[in-house]
């Protein structure tokens, strides 16, 4: 605390002191700030409006709306709103026990009573939602805080930013939400309504007393077909001694169709949620439920609610971009409750990953660039286990103890440190128009800052900065300026446009749509190079790789066709119409659509060299990490060596699209596990990205100064 009074980087917001950074999400960073006055402790959620886009925007008036009219224990409290040159910081109750997401992290699945309790809070939050007609559409543990870190925190609704306020009987009809927490009419693209939040209730009750998530698939179509399918929620053996009214609760929930399902009052006075039970309230807590001055009662949540303003509607409307689909996937947070400040999750096993990537040596053929890549502790999850049952639930433990393996009690301030990626200090890149390419110049010569040296940097930092790369720059803007059409010999370079300037997915759907489609292409180069060398098995798992890039594709088709708004296919379409003829929605979609299908018939081929049972997967990421490597490594002896520059540009092309994809799809995807970066291991991805559009761009320029001139 007293670093905190000090305010940790003497930065001050408004009337606090900012101390440490307690997390982060897509778009903001949230700092624990206190009171130069009072001392009062608070959340310090601050947003760069410029990474917005007009519709992220509108949902954060819609989050801070309804903030601000909500006064309820179980919501958290809006404290005050301090704007600054291109910034909003949002000043929230301060919620010291982290999220629901951490507290399973820590706890494992947890007994009925304590469940029970949680639920009684959130059926009061959720009952005061109802009572202004706002869907939250977005629960799920990672928005659920917690006041305090044991079994009696009081839990606060947070996270408003997909909400919407419902009209009368009136049906929210976009995507949003998490795939794992999301009801199937919404992954139907159905209409849907309040009752889609019940849904994430039972699926957030669910882990809660079991430790899974009720469904699971290796993408969110076999997710879909695995809700779709199952007869009967399966409770995991384990869990045998579950209640009664808790598995009752349960199912009830999990109704797949929303008519069947409980209604919101049938939920409120569920028996689970009774505290008449009292054979399941441990002693030491029952009658002392008294959380912030609020007496948690499941009975009837609303008549517990301090006060509520009754302001009709929003003053506006939102859409729904800021549900993004693409985002969505990345929310997964299997592992770590904890995410960058871009959408990633950061995977807290960084230490775990013991298995250091071979050391990139090439044959003695080349011996002369022979060159160790700077891999150590990193690997991507090796060896993940298909489990052909597609209807077992997924197993938190089993992410649990990947999450201990190498930082077992990670303290608040550890997470802190490893959390922020700032830019490092400038690495020394060679420029693109230096002379000739030397060997140090090799593309996958590290460069990279020992990630203590950033972690250094990180807590001197008077604030967060941007991820920009090794060299300040952002990927975006490198890949744009390697777009001229006449730009580099022999390849597709023009669309190496992949990632806006914030490593994000581009926010443009047909933009997007082309980047995943040249993505599969790629990759689907390794499934053929995997065939032809025998290795069925490792196609297998790539082509999976494809086959959720394909579902993202369509994902996106759906949800623009489904929200008819502003960033439709069709608007992108005109925006893109120069470089896309006449391209409308209807064809892409049934283009993609007979990508996937042509996909899924391939992966079943596949499939046969799969053995019944569980087999051990090679793991799809390592394998095009690895790829990636080796194609910037052939085409630096191509470029250095052989003196093949057009071969290079090929090569190097196709290794910067593999990472690029590694970086900014592939954790977007829906996939079982989902891929999580570390901050470190994205920061080396991206510097080796840098190395190679260095390369890229010096070949370019050669080319340029070369090349026969224009008159
Ligand atoms: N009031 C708070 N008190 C304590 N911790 C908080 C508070 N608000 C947010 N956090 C922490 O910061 C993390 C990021 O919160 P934020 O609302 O910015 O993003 P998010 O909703 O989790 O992510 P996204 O916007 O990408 O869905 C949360 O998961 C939580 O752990």
């Amino acid at each position: 605390m007293a670093q905190l009074a000090a305010g940790r980087s003497g930065r001050v917001i408004g009337d606090y002191a900012v101390g440490r950074q307690i997390g982060s999400g897509s778009f903001s960073v949230v700092w624990e700030g206190r009171h130069l006055v009072d001392g009062t402790v608070v959340a310090i959620k601050e947003i760069a409006m410029a990474r917005l886009s007009k519709k992220l925007q509108d949902s954060l008036m819609s989050e801070i709306f309804i903030l601000r009219k909500i006064n309820h224990p179980n919501i958290i409290r809006f404290i005050d709103m301090i704007e600054a040159p291109g910034k909003i910081n949002l000043v929230l109750e301060y919620c010291k026990g982290g999220d629901l997401s951490m507290f399973i992290q820590r706890h494992g699945k947890i007994p009925d009573a304590t469940a029970k309790h949680f639920m009684q809070q959130l059926a009061a939050g959720l009952q005061v939602l109802r009572d202004n007609n706002i869907i939250h559409r977005d629960l799920k543990p990672q928005n659920l805080l917690l006041s305090t870190d044991d079994n009696d925190a009081a839990l606060k609704i947070a996270d408003f930013g997909f909400a919407r306020s419902l009209q009368p009987r009136g049906l929210a009809e976009t995507l949003c939400g998490s795939p794992l927490y999301m009801a199937p009419e919404i992954m139907q693209l159905q209409k849907y309504d309040a009752k889609a939040d019940l849904w994430s209730v039972g699926a957030i009750l669910f882990q809660l007393v079991t430790g899974r998530t009720p469904f699971t698939g290796n993408s969110q179509v076999q997710l879909f077909q695995n809700i779709m399918r199952s007869t009967e929620l399966q409770f995991p053996v384990d869990c045998r001694d579950l209640t009664t009214d808790c598995k009752d609760l349960c199912q009830k929930l999990l109704r797949r169709n929303p008519v069947e399902r409980l209604t919101f009052e049938e939920f409120f006075h569920h028996p689970f949620l009774s505290d008449r039970q009292s054979y399941d309230v441990p002693r030491s807590r029952s009658g002392s439920r008294t959380m912030d001055g609020f007496h948690s009662s499941g009975s009837s949540p609303s008549g517990k609610m301090e006060e509520v303003s009754h302001d009709d509607s929003l003053p506006f409307f939102l859409d729904d971009d800021s549900s993004e689909p693409e985002g969505s996937p990345s929310y997964i947070k299997h592992t770590s409750p904890m995410k960058s400040s871009y959408g990633f999750s950061v995977e807290r096993r960084e230490a775990a990953a013991s298995s250091p990537l071979k050391n990139m040596e090439l044959n003695s053929r080349y011996s002369r660039v022979s060159h160790r890549a700077d891999t150590n502790n990193f690997k991507f999850e090796s060896h993940r286990l298909i489990d052909r049952n597609q209807f077992k639930p997924s197993s938190l433990p089993d992410s649990r103890s990947l999450s201990t393996q190498g930082r077992v009690g990670d303290t608040p301030d550890s997470i802190d440190q490893d959390y922020v990626l700032i830019s490092g200090p400038s690495v020394d890149i060679p420029s693109s128009s230096s002379g000739s390419p030397k060997l140090f110049n090799y593309p996958f010569k590290s460069h990279s800052p020992p990630v203590e040296f950033i972690k250094r940097n990180v807590t001197s930092s008077t604030a967060p900065m941007p991820i920009a790369g090794a060299t300040g720059r952002n990927i975006g803007g490198r890949f744009e300026s390697l777009e001229s059409p006449n730009s580099l010999p022999g390849t597709s370079h023009g669309s190496l446009n992949l990632v806006d300037a914030f490593e994000q997915p581009s926010t443009h759907s047909l933009t997007r749509i082309r980047s995943l489609q040249k993505c599969a292409a790629t990759i689907a180069e390794l499934v053929r190079e995997r065939i032809d060398s025998g290795k069925q098995l490792e196609a297998f798992s790539i082509q999976l790789v494809i086959l959720a890039i394909w579902n993202q594709a369509l994902h996106i088709c759906h949800t623009q066709a489904a929200s008819g708004v502003e960033g439709s296919l069709r608007q992108d379409s005109n925006r893109v119409r120069r470089n896309i003829s006449q391209e409308g929605s209807e064809k892409i979609l049934s283009q993609i659509q007979r990508e996937f299908v042509q996909e899924v018939e391939r992966a079943e081929d596949l499939a046969k060299f799969v053995e019944s049972g569980n087999t051990k997967m090679p793991d799809a990421m390592e394998i095009i990490f690895q790829a990636a490597l080796t194609l910037g490594i052939r085409g630096g002896v191509d470029e250095v060596v052989m003196g093949e520059a057009e071969n290079a540009v090929t090569l190097y092309t196709k290794a910067v699209r593999l990472l690029v994809f590694l970086v900014v799809e592939a954790q977007t995807l829906i996939l079982n596990p989902p891929l999580t970066l570390t901050n470190s291991v994205r920061y080396r991805i991206r510097t080796y990205i840098d190395n190679l559009i260095s390369r890229l761009k010096h070949l370019q320029s050669h080319k340029r100064t070369s090349g026969p001139q224009k008159p």
